[in-house]
Parts: structure tokens; sequence; C-alpha cells
């Protein structure tokens, strides 16, 4: 039985219905009959063990692959008539940088695409580099900076066109704990001036639950929509935050759902 999750008023992203089997050796129902609403400026993360489909519902919001069963809609446009008006950023696990080029012509890249004139592209990257604190290494090579800051550098690429839905898989799951819970308030403080809708795909639940808005848990094989959560922590979040009893409670009460599966 699918759990659907219709709870916003105006939906920017709507998933109804969707099944995605992959026809590989054998068949693998990777999402099954799941129904989704997110609205404008939501921050929702989508969370799970391996497996559960967590990737595979990104990449049909994206448009990146198409569902076997249901329907995407953005906007009341479909998911391709999205990506082809430039609605999305991705962010993916690994930042996908180009070595040969400099940080600030790694965010022009996109931009390049769009036709806008270079004076302009410049200004835009490094008002983006401004935004995510990497003003300073505008002119230095990718491979000069750390993982977190190559993060940041493709967080602001996914930035230059402005996107109103920004797609992000896993994006601090290869850095240490400490740059990844400076990156999340980070990532906040960028969302609060962007305003994007953030889909963010993760398996961590303290993660999940110091960025999201609401937090919608899937459980593998197949992967299904088992829960979602309301996240009523108030905003700003702040590292203090994380030590606080509601904090745990919602860890321990989203922890709780994976067990009832
Ligand atoms: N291209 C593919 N062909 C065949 N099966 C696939 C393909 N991509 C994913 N799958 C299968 O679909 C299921 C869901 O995979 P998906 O990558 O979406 O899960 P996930 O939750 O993102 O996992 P992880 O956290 O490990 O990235 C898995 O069983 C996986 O093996």
């Amino acid at each position: 039985m699918a759990i659907s999750a219709l709870t916003s008023d105006i939906p920017e992203i709507e998933l109804t219905d969707i099944s995605m089997r992959y026809s590989a050796a054998s068949e693998v129902l990777a999402v099954q009959q799941v129904s989704l609403r997110i609205g404008k400026g939501e921050f929702v993360s989508l969370l799970g063990p391996s497996g559960c489909g967590k990737t595979t519902l990104l990449r049909l919001m994206a448009d990146l692959l198409q569902p076997t069963e249901g329907t995407v809609a953005v906007s009341g446009q479909t998911a391709r008539e999205a990506r082809l008006a430039r609605k999305y950023g991705i962010v993916f696990q690994s930042p996908v940088l180009y070595d040969w080029r400099k940080v600030r012509q790694n965010v022009m890249l996109p931009l390049e695409m769009t036709g806008m004139p270079k004076a302009e592209r410049k200004a835009r990257a490094d008002e983006l580099l401004e935004l995510v604190g990497l003003s300073k290494f505008a002119d230095q090579y990718p491979w000069q900076l750390s993982g977190g800051m190559q993060q940041r550098v493709a967080i602001a690429r996914a930035l230059s066109v402005e996107p109103e839905i920004l797609l992000m898989d896993e994006p601090f799951s290869a850095l240490d704990e400490f740059s990844r819970e400076r990156l999340n308030e980070e990532l906040l403080a960028i969302w609060s001036k962007v305003g994007s809708t953030v889909i963010f795909v993760t398996h961590s639940i303290p993660e999940a639950v110091f960025l999201s808005d609401r937090v919608c848990v899937l459980s593998p094989h197949p992967g299904r929509l088992s829960a979602v959560v309301d996240i009523p922590l108030p905003r700003p979040r702040t590292r203090e935050m994380r030590g606080s009893e509601e904090f745990w409670r919602l860890v321990a009460d989203i922890r709780d759902s994976f067990e009832e599966v």
C-alpha cells in the first residue's frame, strides 16, 4: 500500500504514484508507488538505507530517468519541461569539477550554455563564490582545495543558473564529521538567501533532522515511502540545537520508524 504525503498547499513538485523498475540481468523494483508533494521553498530530505531508491527518486524528479509508472509535475510542467527551462541545480556526492579550469571558471560553466555575456558570467560567479565563502579561491584550481571547499564550489555552480529547485545527492557523505556539520550550517545559510526548494538525499538521520522541514523515510526492496516526518525545530537552526532534547527525540522517532517497517 502506498503512503501519500500530500501536506503542502501549493506543490512545486508533485510525484503521483511513481514506480521505477530497472530491467538489468534481473528486474529490480527500485521505487514502488510513491506519491509526494513538495511545496515551493521547502527543504525536504529523502532518507533511508542503501538501495531504498533515494537516488532513483532524485533522478526521476530531475528528468534524468523516466518512471515506469506515474507522473512527475513541476509547477504544472513535466519534469522534462522543467529541466529544459533550467529549473534544476544538481549537486552530486562527488563534486565533479574540471581540474584544468580555475574555481571561478567551474562556477561559470553552466552559464556559458545560456549565452550570458562573459563579464556578466564572471560577476555572477564572483557573487556566488562570496555566498559560499570562497572569494579568495576564485583563481585557484579545484585540486588546490579541500573536499569540503570543492563541494562548496559545486554548490555555487549548481546555483549559478538560479535554479528554482536544488537537488542534492548525499553531497557531504564523503566528508569528515566536522566538515559535514559546518557545511550543513553553511547550506542552510545559503538556502535562506536563495530560497530554492531543496531535495536532499542522505542516509544520516541527524543530518536530515538538522536540515529539513520534512523528512521522507524510505524503506528498501522495493523502495517505498514509509513515513513523512515534520521537523518543527525553529529556524535558523543552530549548532546548539544538535544537543537539544527535541533534536534527539526526533532522531529517535525516525529511527523507530525504520524498525516498524
Ligand atoms: N541502473 C540501474 N540498473 C539496475 N538496477 C539499478 C540501477 N540503479 C539502481 N538500481 C537498483 O535500484 C535500487 C535502488 O537504487 P538507488 O541507487 O536509487 O538507491 P539509494 O537509496 O540511492 O542507494 P545508496 O544510498 O546506496 O546510493 C537498488 O536495488 C539498486 O541496485
